[in-house]
């Protein structure tokens, strides 16, 4: 059971976990970070759903096996009003400054079934093992287009998990040839921030895209940690903001850190990112955690839960700190899910949805694909995740969303209400708290039980206030 990753896990979490526990108690929440992004209306967007979807990844239409009525059982079980939809690098630019526009039309057409549900979308320009082209079947990267993998000839051997395939030289060689580390290739970064700009011109005028998650867990080649976010990655994230500007000034750029080390606790080197954009900067954090130890094989049970905990704490911290570093930035969980069969596997989830409404995070859980991770298995029938994803949470804010929580049936919002919103804070109640609801802390002045959305206004001339929902 004790392969190399385990070692691995075990010997980070512990020169971690015993670092995080000498720490300075946990990092405070600073009270300026920012919770949610600003959306259309004005409104704090919270947000809670599913990453759709990994059968994209390597298909040659680059869509999920992803319908509408798939997405009306997610929102009748689940209350999501969030999505981080892949799309990818292949796709939008199937050839060197040649951008598909029916690629980016079927793309609308899923954003348009999000839209009309009221979900709002984050497009995440997905990646992993760079792309399609290291292997000749096709089937174990994805991402980038086989025209800009150059892996110079450098072999690509099978591995038995495919997270070692990062440690092959050609797949080395593809990243070390795009952040241009060979000085060979100038001008794929620039391409990338192209491709941004062709998403960004398509979907500027469309209000349910509020976010681009611009680079699916970055990595650096030969070049990793401080050299690598703080050099090159720091790069191509200012280049696409700047490219994402010149035709859309409202949605959100987030940013990822490298995922080798940060998913596992580690702290990350992110530089600052201007935002040329006329007013407040719309940059955001949008990390990953998978802490290793999971992978021991207990799950969240026993030696491996202590181990857990210690890396989520660490992860904390980490994201607080960048968070501030880039000018205390909202946040977004973009990634974080689990086999749910393991032993205390929802005792994880709550864990991370938790910690996610203590800091003010939205999350969106890898990922809505069927089967052991996932919310349905193949054929449709319910898993043990719903229950755990169906909580209450903030839809949308008229004013800052602090923190909340849901615990034992009762929901807690604290938050800096904004009298000028153009439309009421909006919670999302799942159906154990039942039909009738009691709140103190503001008034109701919408329950509809059977879409479980509760609108909501704040007493005049509070600067923060607490609402507690519970059953009525
Ligand atoms: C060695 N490197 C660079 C590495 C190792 C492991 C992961 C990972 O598990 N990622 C977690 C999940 N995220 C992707 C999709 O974004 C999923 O395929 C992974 O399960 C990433 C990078």
């Amino acid at each position: 059971r004790f392969g190399a990753r385990s070692t691995l896990a075990v010997l980070l979490v512990a020169v971690f976990g015993v670092g995080a526990a000498a720490a300075a108690a946990r990092t405070p929440v600073p009270d300026s970070l920012a919770a949610g992004l600003t959306g259309p209306d004005g409104r704090t967007l919270v947000a809670h759903g599913f990453n759709t979807a990994s059968s994209s990844k390597t298909v040659a239409d680059g869509l999920p096996d992803f319908t509408e009525d798939d997405l009306d059982a997610e929102h009748a079980d689940m209350g999501t009003s969030f999505v981080r939809y892949l799309i990818s690098w292949r796709k939008v630019e199937p050839s060197p400054g040649v951008y598909d526009q029916d690629y980016l039309d079927d793309v609308a057409e899923r954003v348009r079934w999000y839209d009309e549900r009221g979900y709002s979308v984050m497009l995440d320009m997905h990646q992993d093992l760079w792309g399609v082209g290291i292997t000749p079947d096709g089937q174990v990267g994805n991402g980038a287009p086989v025209w800009a993998t150059y892996m110079d000839g450098l072999p690509v051997e099978p591995q038995p998990q495919w997270e070692l395939y990062y440690l092959q030289p050609g797949v080395i060689r593809a990243f070390d040839n795009f952040w241009n580390t060979t000085g060979e290739h100038p001008e794929l970064m620039d391409h990338y921030a192209g491709a941004w700009r062709a998403v960004a011109e398509r979907f500027a005028d469309t209000d349910a895209v509020v976010a681009y998650d611009l680079m699916n867990e970055p990595y650096g080649g030969s070049v990793q940690g401080v050299a690598f976010e703080s050099g090159p990655l720091t790069e191509l994230y200012q280049r696409s903001v700047d490219a994402i500007r010149e035709v859309d000034q409202d949605s959100w750029a987030c940013l990822e850190p490298q995922a080798l080390g940060f998913n596992w606790g580690l702290p990350s080197a992110l530089g600052h990112v201007d935002d040329p954009r006329e007013g407040d900067p719309r940059i955001a954090f949008c990390p990953h955690i998978y802490p290793l130890p999971m992978d021991l094989g207990d799950g969240f049970s026993g030696t491996s839960r202590d181990l857990v905990e210690g890396t989520v704490a660490s992860w904390r911290d980490n994201v607080l700190r960048t968070s501030h570093e880039l000018g205390d930035v909202p946040v977004i969980l973009g990634e974080f899910g689990l086999d749910t069969t393991l032993p205390g596997a929802l005792d994880y989830v709550d864990l991370m949805y938790d910690t996610a409404g203590e800091l003010g995070f939205g999350v969106t859980y890898w990922s809505r694909d069927p089967g052991g991770w996932g919310p349905y298995e193949a054929d449709g029938t319910p898993r043990n995740l719903i229950g755990a994803v169906d909580r209450a949470y903030p839809v949308a804010v008229a004013g800052t969303a602090r923190s909340w929580s849901w615990e034992d049936g009762v929901f807690t919002l604290v938050t800096e209400p904004d009298a000028s919103a153009s439309a009421p804070t909006e919670l999302y109640l799942p159906d154990s708290i039942g039909d009738d609801v009691h709140v103190e802390g503001a008034e109701i002045l919408e329950w509809d039980a059977a879409s479980r959305i509760l609108q909501l206004e704040a007493p005049a001339g509070e600067s923060e206030i607490t609402v507690v929902v519970s059953a009525g």
